[in-house]
């Protein structure tokens, strides 16, 4: 992997305004030469980064699709929903219609596979007490292949991440068992530590896969685990974070970066 390229600004705007413009070019390249682009979202503090940005570029919208780098598994009408975040505050900002975004469903689980046509989204989701993440996250596969080759690891342009203060990425937690996980490309999880803890996430080897990987962080609440990551060099989930034969950008503000 080339050394990552960190991009220090002043503030949460100029983080805005670089990571806009370095998806817009990356995307055009992509169009350009693959005539779509396929994107990795993440949630948390990207949303309203994106919501903010992204109605500034120009692009071929439709050329886009967006995938979800990690997904809570809940309906996407909850609160928690990234896709129904994305839905709230990107959709009608910028054209990007709902059948771009690949989503999870959410009200599979094992429990109902085979008997779906029996019973309406709300009759599941009433009779539901939990949603399980596992059919999710075997769906997600399925639906994700859809739009890569046959046979070999999905190659996304860009994946957008984010780093939660103590240096998860997408849903890949420190300590947790799924930062060793090789044999999927995404994973459920039952008890994510940050709540809600039903969620799928992409894994490391499509991680590091990608194109291009894009951390954009503000704020001296994440200076600290910026600094243990990439200055000191430890061993958290985020700074397992290295294309292998790919770009990875840091984005980051006076505060996130005031500790390097
Ligand atoms: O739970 C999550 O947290 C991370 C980080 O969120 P942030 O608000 O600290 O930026 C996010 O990247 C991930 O997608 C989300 O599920």
């Amino acid at each position: 992997m080339e050394s990552p390229q960190i991009v220090r600004v002043k503030t949460e705007e100029e983080v805005i305004n670089n990571l806009c413009e370095l998806i817009e070019a990356i995307a055009n390249k992509a169009i350009e030469s693959e005539d779509v682009f396929k994107i990795g979202l993440s949630g948390g503090s990207l949303v309203n980064f994106l919501a903010t940005g992204l109605p500034k570029i120009t692009t071929d919208w439709s050329k886009w699709r967006l995938f979800f780098c990690d997904e809570r598994v809940v309906p996407s009408e909850s609160p928690d929903s990234t896709f129904g975040a994305y839905r709230k505050s990107l959709i009608g900002s910028v054209p990007l219609s709902e059948n771009q975004f690949i989503q999870i469903d959410p009200h599979l689980t094992g429990k109902f596979n085979g008997s779906h046509s029996k019973h309406s989204k709300s009759q599941r989701l009433a009779v539901l007490p939990h949603f399980g993440p596992e059919d999710a996250a075997r769906d997600y596969i399925r639906k994700m292949a859809l739009f890569f080759a046959p046979d070999s690891l999905p190659r996304f342009d860009v994946l957008l991440l984010g780093m939660g203060p103590d240096g998860h990425t997408c849903s890949l937690f420190p300590g947790h068992r799924l930062l060793d996980e090789t044999s999927v490309w995404i994973a459920p999880i039952t008890n994510s530590p940050k709540p809600p803890p039903s969620r799928i996430t992409l894994t490391f080897p499509i991680i590091n896969n990608a194109e291009n990987c894009i951390f954009a962080i503000s704020g001296q609440g994440k200076a600290e685990m910026v600094k243990r990551i990439l200055k000191d060099k430890e061993d958290l989930p985020a700074g397992r974070v290295k294309p292998a034969d790919g770009k990875l950008y840091w984005i980051l503000d006076e505060g996130a970066s005031s500790l390097l």
